[in-house]
């Protein structure tokens, strides 16, 4: 099945999805007042917090179970005036339920997370089994494709692709050999440094001709060279027509290269810029995986460029690369940041603008907030990669208490005062 346009049509909300709010209070009131009058009330297929109670209560004592008949005797006790109508018996068989319960709730998750990944292989099997059709249509992009690349010396590797400025600064050439040589790392090959066998350092003094600070924690620096950015864009907008005149499979919402068997763009930026620098620029992060998506936008959205705008937010990850590939005319679509998350007051926010330039990244904490404003001309397209780290803040914090702003953990079943 083909998904509509509308539905792969965002106009700036985050996921693109169409969002109804409703305020926290009214939602949980709600969901209290019905399971206060249930005298069954655990629920952990529906609430999420009961399943993670359970979890917890598991966790951290023995019989956990076994506490939980006091909220069936109390109520007995006031609504009847008299002893609890439960035998012992009856008790034990809601223990037993409820753990029946537990157990359901924890198959019906581990179902849906083996779902997902055989619909993930599914759909990623497809779009690479289109991929031979495309180069027979489009054989001008095989290159991005070859994966002799990895075998190629870095002169050969990067030309072309690196912005004169990078390039100028990162790499030298060895005199008795002549060969192009990464300079952090003189002895790696291509294929070592992409694979991560051979790990990239940076020195300060490099990057302090490298990088500018935009605005306070946001970070820019040369990446791509023009022409690369621009064979990029008609790359992506080549995939994006192919795959929407394909009735028979659901295109891709947003286009990573890597889950169409380009791996080796995502693979230079993690382990050359993303990685070595956000050592040095964010408090000696040290990251793990990294997603990529090109996000499209123009004033007039289609599938292409689906975006107009983006919504005020903060990203999914630790760190956030965004270069910005173009279109050379387009105008608009600045990049206002604000504070950190959880800094967030009533009041309007102070933000900085930022014009994108194209080849440029932009570095910064993905829990900066940000957005993007709407594009008035021509199309505009970033290359964004999403990293995260299982040793740093994100990880750190329950996702409940991430996405409450809470800053003490107290009041979370996380933390260390819950008992
Ligand atoms: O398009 C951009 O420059 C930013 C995109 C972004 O912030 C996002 O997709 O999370
Ligand atoms: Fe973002």
């Amino acid at each position: 099945m083909k998904a509509s346009n509308a539905a792969t049509l965002g106009g700036g909300e985050i996921n693109e999805k169409l969002r109804t709010f409703h305020t926290a209070t009214n939602d949980s009131d709600e969901k209290r007042a019905s399971l206060v009058d249930h005298l069954d009330g655990f629920q952990p297929q529906i609430c999420k917090a009961h399943l993670w109670h359970a979890l917890e209560g598991f966790e951290r004592y023995p019989n956990y179970f076994h506490r939980w008949k006091s909220r069936i005797d109390s109520r007995e006790q006031t609504e009847d005036h008299s002893l609890s109508c439960y035998s012992e018996s009856d008790h034990s068989e809601k223990e037993m339920h409820d753990l029946l319960k537990l157990e359901q709730a924890l198959r019906d998750t581990a179902d849906s997370v083996r779902r997902e990944r055989e619909r993930i292989t599914q759909q990623r099997t497809t779009w690479m089994q289109k991929i031979p059709q495309f180069l027979q249509e489009y054989p001008q992009f095989r290159k991005f494709w070859d994966v002799a690349l990895y075998d190629e010396d870095w002169g050969k590797w990067c030309h072309g692709i690196l912005h004169p400025k990078l390039q100028e600064l990162v790499f030298t050439t060895n005199t008795t050999t002549g060969a192009t040589q990464l300079k952090a790392c003189p002895e790696a090959t291509v294929a070592q440094i992409l694979s991560g066998a051979v790990r990239v350092e940076w020195n300060i003094s490099l990057l302090t001709k490298l990088l500018d600070e935009e605005c306070s924690d946001v970070f820019s620096i040369p990446i791509l060279s023009g022409a690369f950015c621009r064979e990029l864009i008609q790359l992506i907008r080549s995939l994006r027509q192919f795959f929407a005149q394909d009735t028979t499979i659901e295109p891709p919402r947003f286009f990573s290269l890597s889950h169409l068997g380009i791996t080796w763009l995502d693979d230079f930026l993690f382990r050359v810029i993303l990685y070595p620098i956000s050592i040095h620029l964010f408090d000696n992060i040290h990251l793990d995986w990294y997603h990529s998506f090109v996000a499209g936008y123009a004033a007039q959205p289609n599938c292409v460029t689906p975006r107009q705008f983006l919504v005020p937010h903060t990203d999914d990850s630790e760190v956030t690369l965004n270069v910005c590939l173009g279109d050379e005319d387009f105008e608009g679509g600045l990049l206002e940041f604000g504070p950190m998350r959880g800094q967030l007051t009533k009041t309007k926010i102070q933000t900085d603008k930022v014009q994108p330039r194209i080849g440029y990244g932009l570095l910064h904490v993905g829990r900066l907030m940000h957005q993007v404003t709407p594009i008035t001309a021509g199309d505009r397209f970033a290359y964004i990669v999403w990293t995260r780290s299982w040793t740093d803040t994100r990880a750190k914090q329950c996702p409940c208490c991430w996405l409450n702003h809470r800053k003490d953990a107290g009041t979370c079943i996380c933390g260390p005062q819950w008992n």
